[in-house]
C-alpha cells in the first residue's frame, strides 16, 4: 500500500483536493468567489429520488449499506448544486452501533426502549470503536471518489442532544427527565456527558480518517438551556469533542436551535463556525459570536413556503445582514423540510451563487 493509499493518505487527498472549494475558503474566512451553499438535511423527504431509493428499508438500516448512503448523499449536490455534502447517516447512528435498543420512528424520531437515568444505566454506553461503524467508512471511501473537488461534511449528536434523547427515551419539548438528572445529580450528569463525548469524537474521527473534509456538531436541542447551565453542564463536554478533533485541520462547525443566548458560549467551546438560526440576525450574531469565527446561517426554513419572490427578498436581508461578516456559509435555519419543493431549494442556491458572485 502506498502512503497516498493508506487511511491517512485518503484522508489528506481529499482534504487537498477540496481545499480550495468556496465552502472550506469561507469556513477559514478567505476570500470566496461567491458565498457557499448547502442546506442542513438536504438529503431527505423533501426529495422523491431519496423517496424511491428507500422504499422498503427503515431509515436505520438505510444507514448501513454504502451504496445507498452514497447515492442518498449525492441525491442534493446533483440536484441543487450545493457547494457541499453531508454524509447521510443520524445522530443516533453510533449509539446503535454499541448496541443501545433504539429505533428512529417515522413523523416521529429516535426512540429508545429503556432509557438511562442512573448510574447502573451508564455501564450500557461502552466506547465505540471504528470497526463498530465500518460501514461509515466504506461510504465515506465510495462517496468521495463521487465527489471530486466537492467537500464531504461529516458530523455528529452532541453531547446534550443525544443525552436528551437518551434520558427522555424519545423526543422531548421540555427535556424535563434531561433537566432533572443535569440538575439533581450533576456528577451522574457530568460522566453521562463525558462517556458521549468520548463517543461522539470517535465517529468525527472515523469520518475525518475515511475523507470527510469539515465536521459540523449538532447540538438541536441545547437551546433549552440558559447561558450559565450550558456553560457550567454542557461546555466542558463538546468542548472535549471539538479538542478531540481540533488536530486534523478540518472546519468544525457547532449548531443548534434557539441558540441565540448561547452563541458566544457555542464559539468558545471550540468551533470555527457558528451555526445560527433564524431568530438572531447576522451581523447581531457576529456581535454575540466575536470575531476569528465564521457563520452559518440563517434563512427561515419556512420562507420557503412563499413565493420565489418573498424567498429572493428574505435571502437577500441575510445576505445584507452578513455582508460584514469574517466568513459566511449560507444555509437555512434549521433543516429542509419533507414537504418543501425542491425546486424552490435548487432556485435558491443559483440565486445566493449569483448575488454573491465576486
Ligand atoms: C435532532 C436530529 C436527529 N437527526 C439529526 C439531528 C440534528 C439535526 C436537526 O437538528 O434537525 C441529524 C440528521 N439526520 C439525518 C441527517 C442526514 C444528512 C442531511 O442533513 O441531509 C442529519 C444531519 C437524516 C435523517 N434522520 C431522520 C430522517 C427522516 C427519516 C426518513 O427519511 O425515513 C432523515 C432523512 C430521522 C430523524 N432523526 C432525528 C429526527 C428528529 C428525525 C426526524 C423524524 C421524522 O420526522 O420522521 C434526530
Amino acid at each position: 500500500m502506498s502512503a497516498m493509499d493508506s487511511p491517512q493518505g485518503q484522508q489528506k487527498k481529499q482534504q487537498s483536493r477540496t481545499y480550495d472549494s468556496a465552502f472550506l475558503k469561507a469556513c477559514r474566512r478567505e476570500p470566496v468567489p461567491h458565498t457557499p451553499v448547502w442546506f442542513m438535511r438536504q438529503a431527505g423527504r423533501s426529495l422523491p429520488e431519496y423517496l424511491k431509493v428507500r422504499e422498503g428499508i427503515p431509515m436505520l438500516e438505510s444507514c448501513m449499506r454504502p451504496e445507498l448512503v452514497t447515492e442518498i448523499t449525492l441525491q442534493p449536490v446533483r440536484r441543487h448544486k450545493v457547494d457541499a455534502a453531508i454524509y447521510f447517516s443520524d445522530i443516533v447512528v453510533p449509539l446503535k452501533a454499541i448496541g443501545i435498543d433504539l429505533d428512529i420512528k417515522p413523523g416521529v424520531g429516535p426512540v429508545v426502549a429503556d432509557p438511562i437515568r442512573t448510574r447502573a444505566d451508564l455501564a450500557r454506553l461502552r466506547d465505540l470503536t471504528p470497526e463498530d461503524v465500518h460501514y461509515v467508512t466504506e461510504a465515506i471511501g465510495m462517496l468521495t471518489a463521487e465527489l471530486g473537488d466537492t467537500p464531504l461534511i461529516g458530523f455528529a449528536g452532541a453531547p446534550f442532544t443525544l443525552a436528551s434523547y437518551l434520558v427522555e427515551g424519545g423526543p422531548s419539548r421540555s427535556h424535563e427527565h434531561t433537566k432533572a438528572l443535569m440538575y439533581g445529580d450533576p456528577q451522574l450528569w457530568a460522566d453521562l456527558l463525558d462517556r458521549l463525548a468520548e463517543i461522539t469524537s470517535t465517529f468525527l474521527k472515523v469520518q475525518i480518517e475515511a475523507g470527510a473534509s469539515a465536521v459540523q456538531l449538532f447540538d438541536s436541542w441545547v437551546g433549552a438551556l440558559a447561558p450559565a447551565d450550558y456553560r457550567r453542564s454542557v461546555m466542558p463536554a463538546s468542548t472535549k469533542v471539538f479538542d478531540a478533533v481540533a488536530g486534523y485541520g478540518v472546519p468544525r462547525i457547532h449548531f443548534g436551535v434557539g441558540t441565540g443566548e448561547l452563541l458566544g458560549l457555542m464559539g468558545e467551546a471550540g468551533a470555527d463556525v457558528v451555526g445560527v438560526d433564524w431568530r438572531v440576525p447576522l451581523d447581531e450574531a457576529a456581535r454575540r459570536v466575536g470575531p476569528g469565527k465564521a457563520l452559518q446561517g440563517n434563512l427561515d426554513p419556512a420562507v420557503l413556503f412563499a413565493s420565489t419572490e418573498v424567498v429572493e427578498a428574505k435571502t437577500d436581508e441575510v445576505l445584507a445582514a452578513a455582508e460584514g461578516l469574517e466568513g459566511h456559509v449560507f444555509n437555512l435555519g434549521h433543516g429542509v423540510m419533507p414537504a418543501m419543493d425542491p425546486d424552490a431549494l435548487t432556485r435558491l442556491v443559483e440565486y445566493v451563487h449569483t448575488r454573491t458572485a465576486r
